[in-house]
């Protein structure tokens, strides 16, 4: 899953380590402590920083913040460590002189400039990765803010560092509207209704069944509405979803009324004590208006609790535009990306949240009732940045 990302971030992380390594400009501590502004070759790196990262206008008091800050940051109980290992590097090694002065020293500071190459690389490599614009910059600059002009204590590796404003960045990004699903249903009066919404063909009905499934492992009973009475042999195939699951499916007629449906389905719900309703709805898109009235009318006859949008990752940007046209059509609650199992790129994954201003909840991972993952930002990072633990 999502392997030509975590390729291409590996070499990121390769790339602007290697860069930082090369031009890790120290940062002479006692100077540092002073604090005083004759503090040059430092103070002058921080301020520069200031003006490329920052919208330009606070450069001088982001400058002053960072200097402030990096007169703080010495570590007592870093230093045994740092100290120790200087002792043992030879003199006449240039690399490992560099890097004893910076242990000595304890800090290092990485410049813009030593990273641009690496960072235009990266913002190729995410939009090639289906990554949508506005999120590859705004991973770009919160990688900025994370590492350029960053004084840290040299015991903090600079492999460590890239790796952290990776880490990051990314959750930054994909953590968006992030909330406790299972607690959210958990609270709210039953039964608890869920629509789902997407075009067609990007696993909606299966994703159906995977919710039964996983509503029934955590106690709570579903039923299942067909509420896509556009399309010919739909009521058979959720149906069969729900036999093999044995969950009861409320359909109706083949070009009926699907607000009718999921009122019925409510309506069995509440007389059953049926915990959750699963509503399916026609595949459509956002273009076309009589299905987009019959998800108002839905909404207005049942006010379901949640309105999900699935949509397939495989997709990528394609998904990533659905899902802000959908949003925008019928405000969405959350989405489903299903298929990740087949998507190398992970743009879709990335960008979905961030677009929308709603989170992803869960991740469709195979074909099979038990192929559902609670999508989990914490998860993901770490799974796109395990592959280059070598
Ligand atoms: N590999 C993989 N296949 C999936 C996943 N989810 C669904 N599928 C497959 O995708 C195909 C389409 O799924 P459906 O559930 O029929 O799609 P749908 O959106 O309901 O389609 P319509 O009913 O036409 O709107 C089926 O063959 C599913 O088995 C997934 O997470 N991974």
């Amino acid at each position: 899953m999502f392997d030509n990302l975590k390729d291409k971030l590996g070499s990121f992380r390769k790339d602007a380590e290697e860069a930082a390594e090369e031009n890790v400009e120290e940062v002479d501590e006692e100077s540092a402590e002073t604090d005083e502004p004759s503090e040059t070759a430092d103070g002058a790196g921080v301020e520069e920083t200031g003006v490329n990262t920052a919208t330009g206008v606070e450069a001088a008091g982001t400058g002053a913040e960072l200097e402030s800050e990096s007169a703080k940051t010495p570590e007592p109980d870093e230093k045994p460590e740092a100290v120790d290992a200087t002792t043992d590097i030879g003199d006449d090694d240039p690399g490992f002189g560099h890097k004893a002065k910076s242990l000595v020293t304890g800090k290092f500071v990485i410049e813009e400039e030593e990273l641009e190459d690496s960072l235009h690389e990266l913002e190729m490599a995410l939009l090639s990765s289906d990554v949508e614009m506005s999120v590859a910059d705004e991973i770009l600059e919160n990688i900025r803010e994370e590492l350029v002009g960053e004084t840290r204590t040299f015991t903090t590796s600079t492999g460590e560092v890239v790796e952290e404003a990776l880490q990051e960045a990314i959750r930054d990004v994909i953590s968006v509207g992030q909330f406790d699903f299972d607690e959210r249903v958990a609270v709210e009066d039953k039964p608890v209704t869920i629509v789902f919404t997407g075009v067609n063909g990007v696993g909606k009905t299966t994703s159906i069944a995977k919710m039964s499934r996983y509503f029934e492992q955590r106690g709570f009973s579903a039923v299942m509405a067909n509420g896509d009475t556009y399309r010919a042999g739909a009521n058979e195939q959720i149906q069969e979803h729900a036999d093999a699951l044995d969950t009861k499916c409320i359909s109706h007629e083949q070009g009926g009324d699907p607000a009718a449906v999921l009122y019925d389905a409510v309506e069995y719900a509440e007389a059953n004590d049926v915990d959750v309703v699963l509503g399916d709805t026609a595949g459509r898109l956002h273009t076309d208006e009589g299905l987009m009235d019959q998800l108002e009318k839905i909404d207005r006859v049942v006010g379901p609790d949640l309105t999900l949008f699935v949509d397939e990752a495989v997709a990528g940007q394609d998904a990533v535009n659905r899902a802000r046209e959908f949003n925008d059509a019928a405000e969405i609650d959350g989405a489903i990306l299903t298929k990740a199992d087949a998507d190398s790129n992970g743009g879709a994954a990335i960008s979905v949240a961030h677009v929308t201003g709603k989170p992803i909840l869960f991740l469709g991972v195979g074909q099979g009732y038990d192929h559902l993952e609670r999508f989990d930002p914490d998860e993901m990072v770490e799974r796109l940045l395990e592959s280059d633990e070598e």
